[in-house]
């Protein structure tokens, strides 16, 4: 077992970590289960996944972000209606999904949900619904509720071209918002932007907006249609993502100080 290592940002540690966005369809839920896979078996770090809204699915269905970061993670013991406080069946921004499905939504009743599951000392992996300002209601967003639980941010971002721009303001926005630990990794398929593009969208973004920006994750589908329920189609899965993903090292540097 690798020893946990503590880090001197005493406020972080163990908190958690929110895996947001500069938009939807991005890559939050691949990113949040491989690191979710990284923790319980390269750390042996006890977890636990959330997605507090989830909208346009229903739950069971393996394209739901509840399926894919349960069988993803490899965190079998947690039912679906754990991982996800509420779904609803509108693929929109969950402060309209609320409402078309008459739904009263309450900030606070997500932060307990959120805070419940931080007690145990669990580290708390949260993927929000959308990018970053996507909101809840009227007067809260992803980055609100990443701000109240005390955790870092990871911005997950296009690799290639107009990624600058949005990531950026991306993290204006979560500044903004109250947020001051902030990383951003790319996710994409590399036949968007070659090698030398995806080096120097991540220079412009680390020179403009000061976050460090952990390289480019791993090309690899989840598992889907008949194959998404075969637990074996999930192991390969897992195995194969963590023996890339631990050669990310600036990833790794920065998921350490905060695990
Ligand atoms: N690293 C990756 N490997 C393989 N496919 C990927 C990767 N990143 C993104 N994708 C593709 O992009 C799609 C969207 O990814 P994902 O579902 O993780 O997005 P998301 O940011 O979680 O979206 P949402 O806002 O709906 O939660 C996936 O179904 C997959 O096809
Ligand atoms: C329907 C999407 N897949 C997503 C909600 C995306 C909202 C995007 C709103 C916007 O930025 O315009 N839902 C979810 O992550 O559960
Ligand atoms: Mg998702």
């Amino acid at each position: 077992m690798v020893p946990y290592i503590h880090t001197d940002e005493k406020h972080h540690f163990s908190r958690g970590l929110f895996i947001s966005s500069t938009g939807t369809g991005i890559g939050k839920t691949i990113v949040t289960a491989g690191i979710g896979a990284y923790c319980r078996e390269i750390w042996q770090r006890r977890i636990r996944i959330w997605k507090p809204v989830q909208s346009g699915v229903t739950l069971g269905d393996p394209e739901a972000d509840s399926y894919r970061l349960r069988m993803g993670s490899g965190l079998l013991e947690t039912p679906e209606e754990e991982i996800a406080t509420w779904t609803l069946p509108d693929p929109l921004a969950p402060w309209m999904a609320f409402e078309r499905a008459g739904v009263p939504f309450a900030f606070e009743r997500l932060l307990e949900e959120g805070r419940r599951r931080q007690e145990d000392g669990s580290f708390l992996l949260v993927e929000g619904a959308g990018g970053i300002a996507v909101p809840f209601s009227a007067e809260y967003t992803m980055a609100d509720a990443a701000r109240e639980l005390g955790t870092p941010v990871l911005l997950v971002a296009p690799p290639g071209l107009g990624t600058v721009s949005h990531t950026v303001t991306a993290v204006q926005y979560a500044r903004e918002r109250g947020i001051t630990d902030i990383a951003v990794v790319f996710s994409g398929p590399r036949s968007l932007a070659d090698e030398r593009e995806i080096a120097e969208n991540a220079r412009m973004i680390e020179a403009m907006a000061g976050v460090p920006v952990c390289g480019i994750v791993p090309w690899l589908m989840q598992p889907a249609n008949a194959q998404a329920v075969e637990m074996e189609a999930w192991v390969a899965w897992r195995e194969q993502w963590l023996e890339s993903f631990v050669r990310m090292e600036k990833m790794m540097d920065w998921l350490r100080k905060r695990i």
